[in-house]
């Protein structure tokens, strides 16, 4: 079943596209990535299915409502991100409390739990709190209010590597415990490529692929090897990208992993990070041809 359901969507801020007929459905109960470069529209995609923002153009609906105003839908809804702004006056036990009232799943134990494990001071003021604590406030909120649709804006940018970690440990076991729908935007693409289940990019306010990270990992591969050696197995593949250092070749091929181990080469999957680099480039690429062709012209 898909919780979130878009067609045709598109967001012009005046002369800004910053969304291009997106046509999207993200399943129930998965962890979906949802990546891109700066300014992709990420997360103009995320304001409109939080009702934080309209779309210009196109159908959407989040659990089959529209969620612009609508109480019905906003109640499953969480949207966590970096910038979230808090009353002066609020320590985390406030915005803890306030969390209550607004997340029905809301669990205080989690939350308590939590606070910590990631060292937060309940009770100093959020404004007061250094910039990876704040994180830490939105990170909680974002998993105790186990709410059935949560979106993560890169609300970790303040964590570093050790609290950050702990956020995707929690985040994997509490998934398994309660599943629900969990969308993850970040730059953060290797770190994350063992929790995201579902691959949604985007570039330049276009869709550029949304497919199941399985499925998306067995389209290439990458070779390691002598130069001859890569040369001669690369012939029969296309090449999406090349790297070469001394007299060793590493190249990253379309086509599934090779059945069995080729002579003196070392044959891994792609990882996730490269997908998404390789991806967005040939988009480009090709927009790029488009326009020298007359095709791409606005
Ligand atoms: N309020 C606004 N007014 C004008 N343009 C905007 C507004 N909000 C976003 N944009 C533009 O829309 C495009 C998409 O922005 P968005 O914030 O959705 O990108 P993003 O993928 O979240 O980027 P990042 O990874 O840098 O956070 C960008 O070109 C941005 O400059």
């Amino acid at each position: 079943m898909s919780v979130v359901r878009m067609r045709n969507v598109t967001k012009h801020y005046g002369r800004t596209a910053a969304l291009s007929g997106i046509t999207l459905d993200l399943a129930e109960h998965r962890i979906h990535g949802l990546l891109g470069r700066n300014g992709a529209g990420k997360t103009t995609i995320m304001q409109i299915l939080t009702g934080q923002n309209f779309e210009t153009s196109g159908e959407v609906e989040v659990f089959g409502q529209h969620p612009y105003e609508n109480t019905d839908v906003l109640g499953k809804v969480c949207f966590i991100r970096e910038s979230q702004k808090y009353p002066d006056i609020f320590a985390a036990r406030h915005a803890f409390a306030a969390a209550e009232l607004l997340y029905p799943n809301w669990d205080t134990d989690f939350a308590a739990e939590l606070a910590d494990e990631f060292a937060l001071p309940l009770n100093r003021r959020i404004k007061k709190l250094s910039r990876g604590q704040l994180s830490a406030v939105g990170v909680i909120i974002g998993l105790a209010a186990r709410a059935p649709l949560t979106f993560f804006d890169e609300p970790y940018l303040g964590l570093d590597a050790v609290a950050r970690r702990l956020f995707y440990d929690r985040l994997l076991t509490d998934f398994a415990e309660h599943p629900r729908t969990i969308v993850l935007s970040t730059h953060l693409i290797d770190e994350v490529s063992d929790l995201i289940e579902d691959v949604v990019l985007i570039d330049r306010g276009k869709l550029l692929l949304d497919e199941d990270a399985e499925t998306l990992r067995s389209r290439a591969v990458t070779v390691t090897g002598p130069v001859s050696a890569v040369e001669a197995f690369a012939r029969h593949h296309r090449e999406l990208h090349r790297e070469q250092l001394g007299g060793l070749l590493r190249v990253t091929l379309e086509g599934p992993r090779p059945e069995s181990d080729v002579d003196g080469l070392q044959v891994e999957p792609v990882s996730l990070q490269e997908l998404v680099v390789r991806t967005t480039q040939q988009a480009r690429e090709r927009e790029l041809v488009g326009t020298t062709n007359g095709k791409g012209e606005r």
